[in-house]
């Protein structure tokens, strides 16, 4: 689904890289968090898979594009394939959960009646049904990222990249939304999640992509990844 080949992102010529050869994949119906200290260069990452930047060396390949490749006028397209999600859920506040919701779909030109069954089985995903006339003001925290999922996932992307989902939560809902995104994995969406809670990537064993100062520094399945930290007495 994601492929970086020899990936380097340089935001300036003569500055250090943000991401310096990164070669890694994940493939279709893969769970992965992305972890690394602030500055690491998670964000540049996700950048990249949505093509918001362009690499400066090697090739990114998502959902069978090839993204240097890949003309202007396509990169709708691919976004449609890619639901994103924030730590700031990023809602429209005048707006109910329900518009929210549906505001990706009309910008699509989808029709009004499919719009309203989308918007119902997105909600029903999240845990949400029954909420759709609040305002964000009206919901938790945890419910309003709820509402940022039910959004990203509305357009059925192949592909759920969220960055700090969980930056604003408390533990307890911190692990809702965490399950709330295995959720969607299990429904064959594939899913890689940038966060700095070592609990959460402790607790939930999903693979662990560790970047420092823009290098690739560790990637394991989720078992592995706690035998090792045990093993340096970390975890
Ligand atoms: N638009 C930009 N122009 C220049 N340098 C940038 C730009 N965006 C990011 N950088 C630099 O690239 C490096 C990686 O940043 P990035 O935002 O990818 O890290 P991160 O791991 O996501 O950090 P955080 O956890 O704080 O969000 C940092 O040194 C940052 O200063």
């Amino acid at each position: 689904m994601i492929s970086f080949d020899q990936v380097t992102k340089r935001y300036q010529a003569g500055a250090e890289p943000a991401l310096e050869d990164i070669s890694v994949e994940i493939e279709r119906g893969e769970f992965a968090f992305l972890i690394g200290a602030s500055g690491s260069g998670k964000s540049t990452m996700m950048k990249l898979v949505t093509r918001q930047v362009a690499a400066t060396r090697g090739t990114v390949m998502v959902a069978g594009r090839d993204l240097r490749t890949l003309p202007d006028r396509k990169v709708p397209a691919l976004r449609r394939d890619i639901g994103v999600v924030f730590q700031d859920f990023r809602l429209l506040e005048n707006k109910t959960v329900h518009q929210n919701v549906a505001f990706a779909l009309q910008v699509l030109g989808v029709k009004r009646r499919k719009i309203r069954q989308l918007v119902a089985e997105s909600l029903e995903l999240v845990g949400l049904d029954g909420k759709a006339r609040r305002r964000p003001h009206e919901l938790s925290g945890g419910e309003q990222q709820r509402v940022a999922i039910a959004r990203a996932m509305v357009k059925q992307p192949q592909l759920l990249l969220a960055d700090e989902p969980t930056g604003n939560l408390d533990p307890e809902t911190s692990d809702e939304i965490v399950k709330v995104l295995q959720r969607i994995n299990k429904t064959g969406t594939t899913l890689l999640v940038a966060t700095h809670d070592q609990r959460i990537v402790d607790d939930f064993r999903q693979r662990v992509i560790e970047l420092s100062h823009g290098q690739l520094v560790r990637d394991e399945s989720g078992g592995a990844y706690l035998r090792e930290r045990r093993g340096r007495g970390e975890g």
